[in-house]
């Protein structure tokens, strides 16, 4: 279980975290969603104690992650899936973190067997793959038996067949009863790994809640309209909670009507229709609707708002 409540951090002039409240539970995975610069990283680490809040406060499994005696035993975390710079080879670095945490050595074997290392035990850390030192990253995580898993970003950057390794393994590790938390920019991984989502966008929380919720309040449908009097079809439909997009001329799509809305009033004002199709957002575009005011930089070539709406615009 982690328990944040009004979690801040200020790094000069740049609040990275603006009070934050939020509980994980366990036995579920839950997603932590948001644009890149949102204050997921910032989050996980004050959870850890690798940065102090300026506000607020937050407990692992009751206590303050500092004020655990076995913490490896609480909390295991994979921060940042850089590769370990090291000479040793993969089961010697786990034995040595083993060592130092007083921890068992069977237990070194057994995350190398759960996390697929066996074949690669003996080989330098340093020349490893970003898929290897990701597992490997995972297996240091679960050195201690965890209560616990914090991963931030732990599919970046994995091959299609690792990142099933992770879901499968984060599902299962949740069904074992654990709290898992997980970070991710990508809201389709979420919606396939997560059960429930916190999002986040400039250091505040946007929504939460089971994921399949989250993903119904945000992606609403439009509806793609071609026609030969697109102008004059813009011009009568628009109005203060509908979204036009002149797609190209002769061709809307239609934010804020149901497709029998445009149908009804293109027969009404006796206009030509060539096509009338209802579009369900992608789970992409739900997210980019979701965050759009919220992330830090806007591309100069198309800003999320891309997708908005030019109200009443001229086709
Ligand atoms: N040590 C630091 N000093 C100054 N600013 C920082 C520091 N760490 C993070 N920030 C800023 O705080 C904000 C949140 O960063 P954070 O890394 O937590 O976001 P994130 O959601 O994890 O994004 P990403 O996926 O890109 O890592 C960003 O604007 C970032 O530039």
């Amino acid at each position: 279980m982690i328990e944040a409540e009004g979690l801040t951090k200020r790094y000069g002039t740049k609040l990275a975290v603006d009070h934050v409240s939020f509980r994980v539970e366990p036995g579920q995975v839950t997603g932590f969603l948001g644009p890149n610069g949102a204050g997921k990283s910032t989050t996980m680490r004050m959870i850890v104690g690798l940065d102090r809040p300026t506000a607020g406060h937050v407990e692992v499994n009751g206590k303050p992650y500092a004020q655990h005696h076995a913490p490896m035993h609480e909390v295991g975390s994979l921060l940042e899936a850089k590769a370990v710079h090291t000479g040793r080879n993969a089961r010697n670095h786990l034995r040595a973190l083993a060592a130092t945490h007083g921890l068992p050595g069977k237990r070194v074997d057994e995350v190398i067997e759960m996390t697929g290392l066996a074949a690669v035990a003996k080989k330098r850390v340093g020349g490893f793959s970003l898929g290897m030192g990701q597992r490997l990253g995972i297996a240091v995580a679960m050195l201690g038996d965890p209560r616990t898993l914090i991963l931030d970003e732990p599919v970046n950057g994995l091959d299609p067949e690792g990142v099933k390794w992770v879901r499968t393994m984060v599902r299962y590790l949740a069904d074992e009863g654990r709290t898992v938390f997980l970070s991710s920019h990508l809201m389709s991984e979420m919606a396939i790994t997560a059960d429930q989502l916190i999002v986040i966008g400039r250091g505040r929380i946007i929504t939460s809640g089971p994921v399949q919720e989250v993903i119904d309040r945000t992606s609403g449908t439009s509806v793609t309209v071609r026609s030969p009097q697109a102008a004059q079809l813009a011009e009568r439909l628009a109005g203060e909670d509908v979204a036009i997009t002149v797609i190209e001329p002769g061709h809307l799509a239609v934010r804020g009507l149901e497709a029998a809305q445009v149908g009804e009033v293109a027969a009404r004002e006796g206009l030509v229709l060539h096509e009338l199709t209802p579009v369900r957002a992608s789970l992409e575009e739900a997210f980019m609707t979701l965050t759009a005011d919220d992330v830090e930089f806007h591309s100069a070539s198309g800003s999320p708002h891309a997708s908005h709406a030019t109200e009443g615009a001229q086709a």
